[in-house]
């Protein structure tokens, strides 16, 4: 044991006694300075004294073996850096050494971290566990990717639903689906599908599908194609309207349809989301759809087996997704068990702590998706917004987009008949003057994407009304605007009468058609009766899925519905309807034309398309049967240009040459008249393939009266009286009776010359057009 030793010397006392002395003579400063020195003196003092009773202490020592000198951290060759032969140094027992490995790999892992291409953002749900009793041992960490944090909280099913899956994923069927409007999510698709097709042991080539281009999105989002199908989707995010609305809309709708099964897309193996956006221009909403389809996907019973991808492709676009790609490679060579959700199958052992532990974060994050993915799920768009691309498309095409759901855009008949070249069909038919009639729609979007529809992938769809609402006198106000603007450029154009052109800017005649689904727009029956205030006749054309729009529908000029096959399975691969009750919807919709609305002039429209709905007469006599239309309006698709893609299948040998469409017409009436339906053929307007049947209620002391009166029209309108399609008939003229071409007098047909015809056709690319 050491003796203690005594704190104070003699030289301590002296030393404060001098400074008292100071104090006392001459006070503070001087105090201060003397006090200075007499600590100096003192720590000398103290430092020599230890020095001193140290060498005593080593004199003391009883023989003890001498130590090493250390290096001091140095690395001198005695100690640390030991030429010690693996012996442990002296000094510090190798912890130089020990800490320079350490020093050495923290320097590698943050040069690792610097240089380590991190692409994208996902790596969140790969967060290592961090109860280190959960890591022991040679078990593997399941990886787990956390469901619909709303579906968490909600269902039961969830609480108990972790269990781990050895899918086998490199077996699987992949899917790559992808929705564009510009091309950037197609190449990101394609791109992935290509990265993909590299990866060793996967069993099947990547399968690219466009969403867009499907034709019942439940084909493949409430059943499944195959029992190992895996789903990888590239979605772009648009904050304006853009063909997924109407996929994400299509999820959100099928999560609460009790009709189909809750959690169809378990049948999947599993699947994955890659989205695409611009972080710089909308940093708010970058990727938000992907997002929100990931939500829907997971709420619908989807297994994630990779994190959700999220790339702006204004920097690094492509490279970037072959990063993510190559990365989703090496999961799907792993088999490390992945944690799904919303399995019943519950194995409540110790794991649910850890995996509790490693899914709050993530959930907390989706919690946060959740609610701004269900805010942007009831977010109400512009159909058409004017930053769109689908806007630019339209305009391209010669629409004048009127408002945010409207258009305009003058038909080929109309700048035809300001030349003297004749008008459309409906003058031989009905009586309406090309060179004084609209073409307009309340609603560019549409609930069926029929095959032969030349706007397809330019107008949005949808199964109803998502969008905000245009007034109708702002419409019909900017229409006639744009109309008129549009007659006002064929000016200059070789031919136009000056006559006809004057009378061009006093529309007399609107047809609601051109694109889209004009009963769909909630103020249609206000609009139509502006249209009536201004002695504008209507003819509105709809597509028989919206029968209680179709039964609350207000006096129109004429109404048609489009029969575009005679039964379901047809009506399905022509139309495309988007709703799961498509026939029904048309079964009703005829029955409305027979009963509540059959004071109205109808009119069935029927587009024949070779190889698609020229079949049997005897199933569309079926429909007459059901609807007792006044008239069946039998129309060839015409030909209108060479495609840009468009996704339409039809070529030029879809397109039946007008003998065909005039047997068809006779064997139809034929068969109406067996069953004693009284129809007969009345007109006809061969340039454009079309033939008139009509009932034979329009045919008065053996004459056809299949014309209108449109002055008698408003008269009655303006009565306030009731009345209904025979009140407002006239004669139809010689020249368009069925048999005599229907090409008016006072008007010179015009021929192309066959050759140029011939160059702008292009079989494998033909554009088909159904209205006008
Ligand atoms: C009108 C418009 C709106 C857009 N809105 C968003 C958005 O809300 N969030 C986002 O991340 N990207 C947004 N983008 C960027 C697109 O998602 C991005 O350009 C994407 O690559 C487009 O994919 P696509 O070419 O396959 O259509 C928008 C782009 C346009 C033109
Ligand atoms: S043809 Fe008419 S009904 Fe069919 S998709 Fe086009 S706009 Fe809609």
């Amino acid at each position: 044991m050491n003796e203690e030793k005594p704190s104070f010397s003699v030289m301590d006392f002296a030393l404060l006694a001098t400074v008292l002395f100071v104090y006392l003579l001459s006070g503070g400063r001087w105090t201060i300075a003397c006090s200075i020195l007499v600590l100096c003196a003192l720590a000398k003092h103290e430092s020599s004294t230890e020095k001193l009773s140290a060498a005593a202490e080593t004199a003391n020592e009883p023989s003890a073996p001498k130590k090493k000198s250390c290096c001091g951290g140095k690395g001198g060759k005695s100690c640390c850096s030991s030429g010690g032969k693996g012996k442990k140094g002296g000094c510090c027992g190798g912890s130089c050494s020990s800490k320079a490995k350490a020093n050495d790999s923290t320097i590698k892992n943050n040069i690792a971290k610097e240089t380590a291409p991190i692409a994208v953002d996902f790596t969140q749900a790969f967060k290592p566990v961090r109860n280190s009793k959960k890591t022991n041992g040679t078990k593997k960490i399941p990886k787990v990717f956390s469901a619909s944090p709303s579906t968490k909280a909600s269902s039961p099913i969830f609480k108990k639903g972790l269990t781990i899956s050895n899918e086998k994923l490199l077996g699987s069927q992949i899917y790559v689906f992808f929705s564009s409007l510009q091309g950037a999510a197609k190449r990101s698709a394609e791109s992935l599908v290509c990265e993909l097709s590299k990866v060793d042991g996967l069993s099947k080539i990547p399968l690219l599908m466009n969403l867009d281009e499907i034709s019942d999105i439940d084909d493949y989002f409430v059943n499944v194609p195959c029992d190992n199908a895996l789903y990888i989707l590239v979605l772009p995010s648009y904050d304006t309207d853009s063909p997924l609305d109407y996929f994400l809309q299509t999820l959100e709708e099928n999560s609460s349809d009790f009709r189909i099964d809750k959690y169809p897309m378990r049948k999947l193996v599993g699947y994955t989301i890659l989205g695409i956006g611009d972080s710089e221009s909308w940093p708010e909403k970058f990727c938000y759809q992907a997002r929100l389809a990931d939500l829907l996907l997971a709420r619908l019973g989807g297994r994630r087996i990779f994190p959700i991808g999220e790339i702006c492709m204004k920097f690094g676009g492509i490279p970037k997704v072959e990063d993510w790609a190559n990365l989703l490679g090496n999961t799907l060579k792993d088999d490390e068990p992945i944690l799904y959700e919303f399995d019943e199958n519950v194995d409540n052992d110790d794991d649910d702590t850890a995996v509790e532990d490693l899914t709050k974060e993530s959930v907390m994050d989706l919690e946060d998706i959740g609610k701004s993915s269900e805010l942007a799920m009831n977010e109400v768009k512009k159909m058409v917004a004017q930053n769109s691309p689908t806007y630019k498309n339209l305009t391209k095409q010669g629409y004048t987009v009127v408002g945010s759901h409207s258009g305009v855009k003058i038909c080929r008949w109309t700048k035809n008949d300001l030349r003297g070249r004749g008008s459309c069909y409906k003058h031989s038919l009905f009586n309406i003057v090309s060179s004084q009639c609209m073409e307009l729609t309340p609603s560019l979007a549409c609930s069926s994407k029929c095959v032969f529809c030349w706007r397809h992938g330019t107008n949005p769809v949808s199964k109803n009304w998502r969008w905000e609402i245009d007034e109708p006198e702002y419409i019909l106000e900017n229409a006639l605007q744009g109309h008129y603007s549009k007659i006002k450029q064929m000016r200059g154009v070789p031919g136009v009468i000056a006559e006809r052109f004057a009378n061009a800017f006093k529309v007399r005649h609107c047809a609601l058609s051109l694109v889209g689904e004009p009963i769909m727009y909630p103020h249609i029956n206000k609009f139509v009766e502006l249209l009536h205030e201004k002695e504008i006749s209507s003819f509105l054309v709809c597509n028989a899925q919206h029968p209680q729009a179709l039964e609350d529908l207000g006096k129109v000029t004429q109404l048609y519905v489009s029969i575009d096959a005679p039964t379901k399975t047809e009506l399905k691969k022509v139309d495309r309807p988007l709703y799961r009750d498509f026939w029904e919807r048309m079964l009703q919709c005829l029955n409305i034309l027979k009963t509540t609305q059959s004071h109205q002039r109808t009119v069935f429209r029927m587009t024949l398309v070779k190889g698609f709905n020229m079949g049997e007469v005897s199933a569309y006599a079926d429909l007459v049967e059901k609807g007792l239309p006044c008239f069946i309006e039998v129309k060839g698709a015409t030909f209108c240009g060479s495609s840009d893609a468009n996704g339409n299948p039809l070529t030029m040998q879809n397109i039946p040459f007008y003998e065909e469409c005039t047997s068809f017409v006779k064997e139809f009436a034929k068969e109406l008249q067996r069953r004693g339906l009284g129809y007969d053929i009345a007109a006809e307007h061969a340039h454009s393939n079309c033939i008139l049947i009509a009932n034979t209620k329009f045919k008065i002391k053996n004459e056809w009266y299949t014309h209108i009166d449109f002055e008698r029209f408003f008269k009655l309108l303006k009565s306030g009286e009731k009345f209904d399609h025979l009140d407002y008939i006239s004669k139809t003229p010689e020249w368009a009776l069925f048999g005599n071409g229907g090409f008016a007098p006072g008007n010179t047909r015009f021929y192309k010359k066959a050759s140029k015809q011939k160059s702008n056709i292009s079989e494998e690319s033909a554009k088909i057009e159904i209205a006008a």
